[in-house]
């Protein structure tokens, strides 16, 4: 497989329903809720693509451009957008969609940076050469 094939494979996607338990005062997605969810597909998405042990080391700057209001349907998709020796980078996408109509906008944006690691936890090259 190609990288930009293991690329495409790799794309992962998960939808969550916005219910109460997720909300805040303020009745929208908690901002740290959407941060797990974003780290945790994008953890998906970073297995998926090296099929080795990552753990996050960084994560980029979070941009929330929008409210995610209690309700909707949110869309997590992650995807890699860069590959280092023993590190890569995953954006995330939030998309926001009525459940009743077919509106739908982005909401959050955010990278995250993995690194594959062995057992000892030492880190260990995403590819072989
Ligand atoms: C309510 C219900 C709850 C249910 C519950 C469900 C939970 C569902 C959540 C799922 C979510 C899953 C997410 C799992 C993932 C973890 O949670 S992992 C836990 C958190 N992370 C950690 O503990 C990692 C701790 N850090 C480390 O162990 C070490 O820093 C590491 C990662 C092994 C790296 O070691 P190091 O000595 O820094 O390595 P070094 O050789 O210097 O650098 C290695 C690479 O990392 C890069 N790097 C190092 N530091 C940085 C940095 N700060 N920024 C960017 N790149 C960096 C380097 O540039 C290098 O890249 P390459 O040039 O090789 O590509």
């Amino acid at each position: 497989m190609t990288i930009e094939e293991r690329i495409q494979h790799s794309k992962t996607s998960i939808f969550k329903a916005v219910f109460p338990s997720t909300t805040n005062h303020y009745d929208t997605l908690f901002g740290g809720t959407a941060m797990h969810l974003m780290d945790e597909v994008a953890f998906i998405c970073a297995t998926r693509f090296s099929r080795k042990m990552v753990v996050t080391v960084s994560s980029d700057r979070i941009d929330f451009n929008k409210p995610i209001p209690a309700g909707t349907i949110v869309e997590l998709i992650g995807k890699v957008n860069h590959i280092g020796k023993t590190s890569l980078k995953v954006l995330v996408e939030v998309y926001t969609e009525e459940m009743y109509s077919e509106s739908r906008e982005l909401a959050i944006t955010g990278t995250f940076t993995f690194v594959a690691v062995d057992d000892q936890k030492r880190p260990v090259q995403i590819l072989i050469d």
